[in-house]
């Protein structure tokens, strides 16, 4: 599959991309009004992990994980989610997405963690180039992506919220959100480390990273980690009218603003995107970060039962 930033995908993605892209189901029954979200137009844009709901009409679409049971970034979520991203960016009628959870109370998981353990090194490259480029093409869109955050949001479903360039948050208290890594016994990367301290600063990062802070709704809020929070039946209104407050302005000029704002720190990681992989790769294959894997893991299944 041939991307700018340059990722390779599964070996059935490379041959038939698409081939992720069937059993779309949009998530309502009847097509939006307008051109690109009806029928086959509507069609094309969603995938089996990723629902998505154009509307023509206002130029958004809302896209929405559907990986249950708390929408863990498994290697063919994150695929999905590059594809559909790519798609919707690469269809004028489209000028904002928001992203949501098609799963109850969870936002996302973040990385699936049986995708990090008992796995081999080449498993490790094919992840990490997958996690990199879903960041990479979040984070760089031209398009307005506002995260609705209906959910859990540790780690990795933070991460992809911080990508986005507005968030609200369900005022629930459990819909923890926040960068948790090293309770997990693992380190953040510089590139999201980085992405935290320009959306909360450097004190207040360093902190929250070194402690794995979850942070509450009414927390998160005041910390600058989320820009509204509203009741959870309010969500998806709210990311619709802020979605409408950031397409009032000038496509171009927003456009040049936010590159102008994320260059730096999306070249940081441009620069050195293999390095960081073999130093994933290298960090992920130790016994002792294996093992502290697959305690949290252990602990989480226990949790359950
Ligand atoms: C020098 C080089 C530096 C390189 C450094 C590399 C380090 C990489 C770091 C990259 C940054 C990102 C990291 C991550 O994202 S790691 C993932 C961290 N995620 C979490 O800690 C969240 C864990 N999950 C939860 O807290 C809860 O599940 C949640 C609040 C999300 C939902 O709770 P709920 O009660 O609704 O659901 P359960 O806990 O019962 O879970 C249901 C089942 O899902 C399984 N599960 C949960 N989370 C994950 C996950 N992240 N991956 C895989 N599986 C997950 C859970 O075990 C249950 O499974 P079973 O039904 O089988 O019991």
């Amino acid at each position: 599959m041939a991307l700018a930033s340059g990722v390779r995908f599964p070996a059935r993605a490379l041959l038939r991309p698409w081939s992720l892209l069937r059993d779309t189901t949009l998530g309502r029954s009847e097509p939006a009004a307008g051109g690109g979200g009806g029928g086959d137009g509507a069609r094309l844009f969603g995938s089996q992990r990723v629902l998505v709901e154009p509307d023509a009409a206002s130029g958004v679409a809302v896209m929405k994980f559907r990986n249950p049971p708390v929408n863990s970034l498994s290697l063919e979520l994150l695929t999905e989610l590059v594809i559909s991203l790519e798609k919707v960016e690469n269809d004028k009628t489209f000028r904002g997405v928001i992203l949501t959870s098609a799963c109850p109370r969870v936002f996302s998981a973040g990385l699936d963690l049986t995708e990090l353990c008992g796995r081999n090194p080449a498993h490790y490259t094919e992840y990490w180039k997958a996690v990199q480029e879903l960041w990479l093409r979040t984070y760089l869109s031209s398009l307005v992506l506002v995260a609705a955050i209906n959910g859990a949001c540790p780690a990795g479903g933070c991460i992809i919220a911080l990508a986005c360039d507005c968030r609200v948050l369900a005022d629930n208290p459990k819909y923890h959100i926040g960068l948790n890594e090293t309770l997990l016994g693992i380190t953040t990367p510089f590139w999201l480390k980085d992405t935290y301290v320009n959306t909360i600063g450097h004190r207040a990062s360093e902190q929250a990273l070194q402690l794995g802070s979850l942070f509450p709704p009414s927390e998160a809020l005041q910390v600058g980690l989320v820009d509204q929070v509203v009741p959870e039946d309010q969500v998806l209104s709210t990311a619709l009218s802020e979605m409408a407050r950031w397409l009032a302005v000038p496509d171009h000029a927003r456009q040049l603003t936010k590159t102008m704002m994320r260059k730096a720190t999306a070249d940081r990681l441009l620069r050195q995107r293999d390095a960081d992989i073999q130093n994933f790769v290298s960090f992920i294959c130790r016994d002792s970060i294996q093992k502290s894997l697959q305690v949290y893991l252990e602990k989480l299944r226990q949790r359950k039962g």
